[in-house]
C-alpha cells in the first residue's frame, strides 16, 4: 500500500469502532465534531508526506516493501540515519507546534525501541514479532497509539489490580484478553493500539505480562473517551483546541481476541519487564524534538503577546522572554545530545568494542534524552507558559469573535480593545491563542500531559537515583572525603 493520503487515512477510520464520547456512541469518528479539527491536522500530515516540498524529509525508501515509508519508521544504521530522523521529527513537530504529544511518530519511535530492547536481552523471537509489526506499519502507513498504565483502582500497590488487562484464554491461534488500560492519547483517531508494559510484573502475574498490537475496531474493544475540548467554536476563538485536541481514552478490552501474529509477549515475565528497559533511544529523540518545538512556539507566542500590549518594550518583560529564549537554546543542545546518544548506542550494539573507543563512556550510562524529558522539558515548558501568563496579564481573559463582529458593540471593541498600533482584531486573535494555551480546558490538559506523559514523575526520578551515574557521582565525592585532612604533602 505504501504512503497514504489524508483522505485514505480518514477513510481507514470509518471502521465501525466502538467509541464513546460526551455520553454518546459515535458511529463514524470522522463525522463527529469533536474530532474534526484534529483529523484535519492529521490528514494534513499524511498529505505532507506526498508533497514534494516535504517528502525528502518526511519519507524514506523501504527496501523490504519496495515503497516509500515515513522517516519516523526508519531503523537507523548510523549517525546519518539518526540525523534524518531528527530532521523529520523536528519538521513534523513544528508543523504541529509541539502541541500533539502523541503524533503517530511517538509510537513509531517507541516500537523501534521495543525491538532494540528485546534484541539486546536476547528475546529474539519477541523482537522478530515486533519487527513484523513494524514492517506492517511501513507497508500500511498506520497511525498507532498505546496504552500502558493499569487502572487507578488501587494505587496502594504496584501489583496489577484485577481490573488490569490480562490473558483469560489461550488458544492455538491466539489469546483472549480482558480488563482495562489507561490513558490512551490519540486512540479515538488512531488505527491500532500497542498494549505494553509500565509497572514491572512479578512471579504469579504471568497473565498480566501481556504485550500485543490490535486494530482499534477489534470486536470487544471499547474506546471510552474523555470529554471533548474542541466544541466547534471556530478557529478564531479556539485556535489550539480547534486543531490539536488529540483525545484521550480509557480502553476496555471486553474479551478481545488477539491473533497469534499480533502477540509480542504473553506470560514471559523476563521479556515483559525488558520491553523498553534496554532501548537505544528513538523515543527520547522524538520526545525531545516535540518538546523543543513546543518551547519554540511558546517563546514565539509570548513575544507576540508582549508586542500586542506594548510590554515587549520594557526590560522587565524582555528579561522574562530572554530566559525562555535561553531555555530554547538549551533545548536545542539537549535534542542534539539525544541524537548523539542514539547514534552511540546503535554503534555499540553493532560493535560492543566501540564503547571503549573514542566516546569516553559507554552509551548505556548516558541518558541525555530521558533526563531531558524527565527533568528539563516539564520545567522549561511550565516556565514558558508562566511567562506567557505574565506578559498577557488579564488580556488572556478575553471576549470572543462574536463581540468583535457584533453590530451593536463591534465598533466599541475596535475602539477600546486595540494595542499599540495594533488593531483590536489582531489583538483579540493573539489573546484568544494565549487563552487557549493558558486558561482553556485544552491548556489544563496540556499541563497535566507534560507532567505525566513519561509516566509517574516520582518513579522516573528514583530511577535516576539508582542509575550507575549516581554511584559515579558518589564515588567522586568519596574520593575527596578519603583524601585525608593533612595540609602538607608527605
Ligand atoms: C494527559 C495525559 C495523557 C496520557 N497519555 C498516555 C498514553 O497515551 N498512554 C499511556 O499509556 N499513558 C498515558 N498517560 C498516563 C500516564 O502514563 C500516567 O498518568 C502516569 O503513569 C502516572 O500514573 P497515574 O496517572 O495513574 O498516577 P498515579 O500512579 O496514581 O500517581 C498519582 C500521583 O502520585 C505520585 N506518587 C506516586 N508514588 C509516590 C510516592 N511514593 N511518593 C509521592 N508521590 C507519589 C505520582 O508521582 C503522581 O503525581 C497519560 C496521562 C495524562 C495525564
Amino acid at each position: 500500500m505504501g504512503l497514504r493520503s489524508g483522505a485514505a487515512f480518514m477513510e481507514s477510520l470509518r471502521d465501525g469502532r466502538s467509541l464513546y464520547i460526551d455520553g454518546e456512541r459515535v458511529d463514524d469518528v470522522t463525522a463527529h465534531p469533536a474530532f474534526r479539527g484534529v483529523l484535519t491536522t492529521l490528514a494534513g500530515l499524511y498529505d505532507a508526506q506526498l508533497d514534494p516540498e516535504f517528502a525528502d524529509v518526511l519519507t524514506v525508501w523501504d527496501a523490504a516493501s519496495g515503497e516509500a515509508c515515513s522517516t519516523t519508521l526508519l531503523e537507523a544504521r548510523d549517525h546519518g540515519d539518526v540525523l534524518a530522523r531528527q530532521r523529520c521529527d523536528r519538521l513534523r513537530t513544528e508543523l504541529t507546534y509541539g502541541l500533539m504529544g502523541r503524533l503517530p511518530d511517538f509510537m513509531n519511535a517507541y516500537l523501534l525501541d521495543v525491538k532494540s530492547s528485546l534484541e539486546h536481552v536476547g528475546k529474539h523471537q519477541e523482537a522478530a514479532r515486533m519487527d513484523a509489526c513494524l514492517a506492517r506499519l511501513r507497508r500500511e502507513d498506520l497511525a498507532v497509539t498505546h496504552t500502558l498504565v493499569d487502572p487507578q483502582s488501587d494505587r496502594s500497590t504496584q501489583d496489577a489490580p484485577p481490573e488490569a488487562v490480562r490473558i483469560v484464554e489461550r488458544r492455538a491461534d491466539g489469546i483472549v484478553i480482558r480488563g482495562a488500560r489507561l490513558l490512551s492519547t490519540l486512540a479515538p483517531v488512531a488505527n491500532e493500539v500497542f498494549v505494553g508494559p509500565y509497572a514491572p510484573r512479578r512471579p504469579g502475574q504471568e497473565d498480566y505480562a501481556l504485550v500485543c498490537m490490535l486494530p482499534l475496531d477489534a470486536p470487544g474493544l471499547k474506546i471510552v473517551c474523555r470529554q471533548a475540548y474542541d466544541r466547534g467554536d471556530g478557529l478564531f476563538d479556539t485556535p489550539l483546541s480547534g486543531r490539536f485536541d488529540e483525545g484521550d481514552a480509557i480502553l476496555v478490552f471486553d474479551d478481545v481476541f488477539v491473533p497469534e501474529d499480533r502477540v509480542v509477549v504473553a506470560g514471559d515475565l523476563d521479556a515483559y519487564n525488558n520491553v523498553v528497559r534496554n532501548a537505544v533511544g528513538y523515543g527520547p529523540l522524538q520526545g525531545a524534538a516535540r518538546s523543543t518545538s513546543k518551547l519554540k512556539f511558546l517563546a514565539g507566542l509570548a513575544t507576540v503577546a508582549a508586542r500586542t500590549t506594548g510590554r515587549a518594550a520594557s526590560p522587565r518583560y524582555q528579561e522574562e522572554l530572554g530566559e525562555i529564549m535561553g531555555l530554547l537554546n538549551v533545548a536545542e543542545g539537549l535534542l542534539d545530545g539525544a541524537a548523539l546518544d542514539l547514534s552511540r548506542r546503535i554503534g555499540e550494539r553493532r560493535d560492543p568494542a566501540s564503547a571503549l573507543r573514542g566516546h569516553g563512556h559507554p552509551g548505556e550510562e548516558s541518558r541525555v534524552g530521558i533526563a531531558a524529558l524527565t527533568f528539563f522539558f516539564p520545567y522549561a515548558i511550565a516556565k514558558a507558559v508562566e511567562v506567557l501568563r505574565t506578559v498577557a496579564g488579564s488580556g488572556a481573559i478575553v471576549m470572543t469573535e462574536g463581540e468583535l463582529r457584533h453590530e451593536e458593540i463591534g465598533h466599541l471593541v475596535e475602539k477600546y480593545v486595540h494595542g499599540p498600533e495594533i488593531s483590536a482584531e489582531r489583538r483579540l486573535q493573539v489573546m484568544r491563542m494565549v487563552w487557549d494555551m493558558t486558561c482553556s480546558p485544552f491548556a489544563a490538559r496540556q499541563a497535566l500531559y507534560e507532567r505525566y506523559y513519561t509516566g509517574d514523575p516520582v518513579v522516573g526520578r528514583v530511577l535516576f537515583f539508582n542509575a550507575p551515574k549516581a554511584r559515579e557521582a558518589e564515588a567522586l565525592a568519596e574520593r575527596l572525603l578519603g583524601a585525608g585532612t593533612g595540609v602538607t604533602p608527605d
